[in-house]
């Protein structure tokens, strides 16, 4: 064990986070060294950022100093601006100092949402600092033409997926020399899911070919056996911030501002279990539902039409331009309900079974309806305001729990979020609440049982939702889903041409229409008085009056008052900081760790 020159960085970095989470508010980005520029740029964000989170407290000095990085933080905690100021400053500082053949920096993610989403991040910012630097943006799925069109000049940086860099290698629209003459920062964001969306090839591909003193990158909000491996294929040396999980303390995976719940129903009463927590009103919007197969997400979005309620479907045989612009007006509070399916693995039970474009085995082309392998609803999509999220079928994993939940109490907001859980799915819900921490011997569940549905409640609903779940057929569903793609494939054209001229026209196409022929029977639509009974009803008080305390408007949207809020009720202030820096070979193994007092001490303002 070494001591090295390095480690009084480190100690600094960590005595800083110690003090500004014993002082709230003293901290600032001006003491981690960033351009003025960047801090200018943040506080004139819509919604102004003026103080670093923990991740970003600890690992913006890292990466300025031309550390390798891995961090893991939690979902929501800021990763991204983690990485993107001090790439940028790095880059402002070297700007126009070399003629460069290929891009200075690579931001790598799995999906292209999140191609989309960290490169509107980025492009605002180096806007708003108006610095001349060109980012560009590419997915496989665009032609080799347009690759070549973008990466001419070159662009200072270039956010894409591996597998596009991999195209552009391959069709020689990047040469292999010059990554090693011009590579100067290597990110890949939502490390852990990179392999599993089968990017192994083109990252050892990519990895032959960076010049040792490439800074590398890497963020996660989970660990996993591949977070190892691509630590061990791509990292030299690495700076290790972990989240206490690590350690055994695994609650703190999902934001202590989210309150977790479960209900217990039987597969069949699915339906009718939701129906009654979004029509008696006892979820707070906006409600992101997660399935684990495109047709019963349509199956769902049609019944719930059937009682007046619209909502919208994401998923990955969508064009890309609809996805992202459902993204865009779910986030904009367009509409309240959007209901996701979200795994690689659901899309491959789906192509393994031929159920794209509602199912047609028959059709001849099948191959060509193949599913985005590039789209990823959950890992890392900043949805805005989501208030709910609930499980209609709970995921297959407890990492993919623990992202999707993470798609509530973002930054300074809380969240809820409720399972449905079957009688098949309690064994997968014991293993996620293992994973969380939930000590059965101690009174301490994270995921308790959902208090404001009642029995009472979801009884006086049965009947009309028996009735009505029978009318939604697998060929009404199979017809909606195929008319809806239809519909989207049409739109994406349109949304193309019109959103490059009209980038703020959200409303030119909603994505929550109607797909059932008929309009919902008055009956439906209106849960009469009668069938309500006086504890849900003060439930459904409770939510709204919740709702209305925290300024939410009947759009969604917060109202223009600055929330106070609890430092202990926010995700971004609940991150802690363990590093290590390892050497792969020599042994040397330097460690700087929370101190347990530091941990109580933190504890005990929640
Ligand atoms: N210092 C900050 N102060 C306030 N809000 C912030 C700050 N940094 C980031 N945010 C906001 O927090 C939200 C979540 O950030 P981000 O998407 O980077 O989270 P993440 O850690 O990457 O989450 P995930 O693991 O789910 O991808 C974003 O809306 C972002 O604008």
């Amino acid at each position: 064990m070494g001591e090295t020159i390095e480690k009084p960085a480190l100690e600094t970095s960590l005595k800083e986070e110690e003090a500004n989470d014993d002082e709230e508010g003293d901290e600032s980005f001006e003491e981690l060294g960033l351009d003025p520029r960047l801090i200018r740029a943040l506080t004139k964000k819509k919604v102004s950022i003026a103080k670093p989170t923990p991740i970003q407290r600890v690992a913006i000095p890292l990466i300025l100093e031309g550390k390798d990085v891995v961090a893991q933080a939690k979902t929501g905690s800021g990763k991204t601006l983690a990485y993107l100021l001090p790439l940028l400053h790095k880059l402002f500082a070297n700007f126009g100092s070399k003629k460069k053949l290929a891009p200075s920096a690579f931001i790598l993610v799995p999906s292209g949402e999140l191609c989309q989403q960290v490169f509107k991040e980025l492009s605002s910012l180096i806007d708003m600092c108006k610095v001349q630097l060109k980012a560009v943006q590419l997915t496989s799925n665009m032609p080799v033409s347009g690759m070549s069109a973008a990466l001419s000049g070159p662009p200072h940086i270039l956010v894409s997926t591996p597998a596009c860099v991999a195209k552009c290698l391959s069709a020689g629209v990047i040469q292999s020399s010059s990554i090693g003459d011009s590579l100067e920062i290597l990110v890949l964001d939502e490390a852990d899911l990179l392999l599993s969306f089968g990017y192994e090839d083109d990252l050892k591909a990519l990895t032959a070919l960076l010049p040792r003193s490439c800074q590398c990158l890497l963020m996660s909000a989970t660990s996993s056996a591949d977070v190892d491996k691509l630590k061990k294929l791509i990292l030299h040396n690495p700076y290790i911030l972990t989240l206490p999980e690590v350690e055994g303390v695994k609650d703190e995976a999902i934001p202590k501002n989210v309150q977790q719940f479960w209900v217990s129903c039987s597969d069949r009463d699915k339906l009718l279990h939701i129906l009654a927590l979004l029509k008696l009103e006892l979820v707070q919007k906006k409600v992101l539902i997660f399935t684990n197969s495109i047709d019963i997400s349509f199956r769902l979005k049609l019944f719930l039409e059937k009682f007046g309620i619209k909502s919208a479907v994401l998923n990955a045989e969508l064009p890309q331009n609809s996805r992202l612009h459902i993204l865009e007006e779910f986030n904009a509070g367009l509409f309240d309900y959007l209901i996701a399916t979200d795994d690689n693995e659901s899309k491959e039970k789906e192509q393994a079974n031929g159920e794209s474009l509602g199912g047609s085995r028959k059709s001849k082309n099948r191959s060509k309806q193949k599913v985005d392998t590039e789209f990823g609803v959950v890992r890392g999509i900043d949805f805005k305001n989501v208030h709910t999220v609930i499980n209609y079928n709970m995921p297959r994993s407890p990492a993919g729990y623990v992202h999707r939940i993470g798609r509530t109490g973002r930054a300074y907001s809380t969240g809820a979020s409720v399972s449905l859980v079957s009688s098949d799915e309690v064994e997968i819900l014991e293993e996620i609440k293992t994973f969380l921490g939930d000590d059965k011997d101690k009174d301490s569940d994270l995921i308790v049982p959902f208090p404001l549905l009642t029995q009472n409640a979801v009884e006086s609903l049965r009947y009309r939702a028996e009735d009505t779940a029978k009318s939604v057929t697998k060929v009404a569903v199979r017809e909606a889903r195929a008319q809806d793609l239809r519909n989207e494939i049409l739109n994406s054209e349109k949304l193309k041409a019109h959103f490059e001229a009209n980038p703020r026209d959200l409303d030119l196409l909603k994505h929550d229409k109607v797909l059932s022929k008929k309009p919902p029977a008055p009956h439906l639509r209106d849960v009469p008085d009668y069938l309500i009974d006086q504890k849900t009803k003060e439930a459904s008080k409770i939510i709204k009056l919740a709702r209305a305390a925290m300024g939410i408007n009947n759009s969604g949207r917060r109202q223009g008052f600055k929330r106070k809020h609890r430092k202990n009720k926010d995700p971004l202030k609940t991150f802690s900081v363990e590093a290590s820096k390892r050497t792969s070979k020599g042994g040397m193994k330097r460690e700087a760790k929370e101190s347990d007092e530091t941990r109580r001490k933190k504890k005990k303002s929640f």
